[in-house]
């Protein structure tokens, strides 16, 4: 497989903070590696090395071949980031005009985007009237109408309803399946889980870890132990071996190292524990696991 991004001992410091200690990470044609971390973990950093906004201090950051830094290398890549931002003032068709034109290709190519993106009838619209989910799509389509090799996605469906995602995700299925890779963030482990081929989770600037979902979960013991419980968060957090607490409805999803030791601790804090289920961890289970690992 081609690779269209090529990460190699990425180091980045803002002064005396280490964001990103050493990183190695590939992206091939046609896949989606998703980068999961906690807060301050350096996804953004990596990012912003990736799509050239820092420069590499340390390492070697490539995209198909060439150097994010060069407008030329820059040109293969299309990036939808929540911090860029676009003039809002301007009407759809337009703006994704401009981005051909900036890219370098022909302004022809704008309406084929638009249809794809289903803004067609949007086209005459000026964006600062779009959703949310419509200046998402037209975030997507400016970083698409160049065709690029490598998508860097941060963060693209915060703030999206469940339809919205669904349809962002199709649509960038069909053009993974014309060979774009794609490098996403995200805070929905769930989601990263259904659509990515990889993940790489990142713990202090380091790689904890990296593999198909599926990999992530069998490596670890980890178990998610569900109940309803009247136990509270800070005393859950405290149980033994407990990576992670997710309140679903009515029910607590506990992921956590230790299940035995959990399930009798449970048992004996709470009579009233309720629905009581053990399940082999998901992913977002998985990461917390590795995180909590990555620190200690
Ligand atoms: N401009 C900056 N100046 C100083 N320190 C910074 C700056 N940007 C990030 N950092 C630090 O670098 C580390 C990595 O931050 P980064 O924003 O890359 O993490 P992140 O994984 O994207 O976090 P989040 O999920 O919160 O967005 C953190 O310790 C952060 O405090």
């Amino acid at each position: 497989m081609e690779t269209v991004l090529e990460v190699r001992g990425a180091r980045h410091d803002y002064g005396a903070t280490r964001a990103l200690d050493g990183v190695d990470l590939d992206v091939g044609a046609g896949e989606c590696v998703a980068l999961l971390g906690p807060n301050g973990a350096g996804k953004t950093t990596l990012v912003n090395l990736v799509v050239g906004l820092l420069p590499a201090k340390e390492g070697r950051i490539r995209v198909c071949g060439g150097d994010p830094r060069v407008a030329a290398t820059r040109r293969r890549l299309g990036v939808v980031q929540q911090s860029l931002g676009f003039p809002t003032t301007l009407k759809v068709g337009e703006l994704v005009t401009g981005a051909a034109v900036r890219a370098g290709v022909p302004r022809s190519a704008a309406g084929p985007v638009l249809a794809e993106l289903d803004l067609t009838d949007l086209a005459g619209r000026r964006a600062v009237k779009l959703s949310g989910g419509q200046r998402q799509r037209l975030q997507l389509a400016m970083a698409l109408v160049a065709d690029p090799r490598l998508l860097v996605l941060d963060e693209p469906t915060a703030g999206l309803d469940l339809t919205a995602r669904r349809r962002f995700w199709q649509l960038l299925a069909q053009r993974r399946e014309r060979g774009t890779g794609v490098l996403l963030t995200t805070h929905l482990v769930e989601e990263s889980s259904a659509v990515a081929d990889r993940v790489v989770v990142l713990g202090r600037g380091r790689v904890l870890a990296s593999g198909t979902p599926d990999e992530l979960v069998a490596r670890l013991p980890d178990r998610t132990v569900i109940a309803r419980t009247a136990l509270g968060r800070t005393r859950l957090e405290a149980l033994p071996g407990v990576v992670s607490v997710r309140a679903d409805g009515e029910h607590v999803h506990l992921g956590t190292r230790a299940p035995e030791a959990l399930l009798r601790v449970l048992l004996a804090e709470d009579p009233g524990l309720a629905d009581l289920r053990v399940e082999s961890a998901g992913l977002a289970e998985a990461v917390a696991g590795l995180v909590e690992r990555g620190a200690a």
